[in-house]
């Protein structure tokens, strides 16, 4: 999918996040979204996936090049963020075959093989709820990278993980990349060594906004 953002700029209440960006995230292109904590980085990834509006500016989507509107963004998005939730209720097998009803993953993999892609197998009839932190970011990790979406947003990704998990995460990422429009908002150079562009906040952040 492809995003043209142009003139866009965020303010809540008075403050301004960023200002007068524009870029085009091309299709088939993974950009590391960089700044220090509190630059905008989530709020960045959030407008640009429609998810929040933007205060100023125009976002354009575009998938196999027909126009999507911005409310059929969702859809074709898959996230993972530290801020969104699992359903810690349910088993991680009722979790996979609930998610996946609405965000199916790629053509042939089934929920019993993601479980073994993400090493989870002993726990699969475990509840969400007592898993350790870096399980649950695993499964995080998992349902967005292996879902059938043109677009993928990772915020953080490696928040949590062990470097066992972040080497996971490594050769999980490269897996599943192709085709797809990538954006990693982080601080750490070992999430989005595979990003082929950068975008550093801080050049149309709160400073250049002012
Ligand atoms: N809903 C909101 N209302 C008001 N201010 C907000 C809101 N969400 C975020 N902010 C402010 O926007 C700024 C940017 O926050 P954001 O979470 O986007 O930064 P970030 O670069 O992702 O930070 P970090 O690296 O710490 O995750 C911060 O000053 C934050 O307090």
């Amino acid at each position: 999918m492809q995003i043209e953002a142009t003139g866009l700029g965020k303010r809540y209440a008075r403050e301004w996040i960023f200002r007068g960006l524009t870029h085009t995230f091309q299709s088939g292109s993974a950009t590391a979204i960089l700044g220090p904590n509190g630059a905008g980085k989530s709020t960045l990834l959030n407008t640009l996936s429609g998810q929040q509006l933007p205060t100023t500016g125009t976002l354009r989507y575009q998938h196999q090049g027909h126009g999507v509107l911005v409310e059929d963004v969702p859809k074709q998005l898959a996230y993972a963020a530290p801020y969104l939730e699992l359903i810690e209720e349910l088993t991680l097998t009722e979790l996979l075959h609930f998610h996946t009803r609405f965000k199916p993953l790629r053509p042939g993999l089934t929920p019993p093989r993601l479980i073994e892609l993400m090493y989870l197998s002993t726990s699969r009839h475990k509840l969400v709820r007592d898993f350790s932190s870096g399980m649950k970011q695993r499964l995080k990790l998992a349902l967005a990278l292996y879902a059938d979406t043109p677009l993928l947003l990772l915020d953080e990704p490696t928040t949590n993980l062990d470097r066992a998990g972040v080497a996971w995460y490594q050769e999980h990422v490269q897996a599943t990349l192709a085709g797809r429009t990538v954006l990693v908002s982080s601080n750490v150079p070992e999430e989005y060594a595979f990003c082929t562009d950068q975008l550093n906040i801080t050049d149309f952040g709160a400073q250049a906004a002012r």
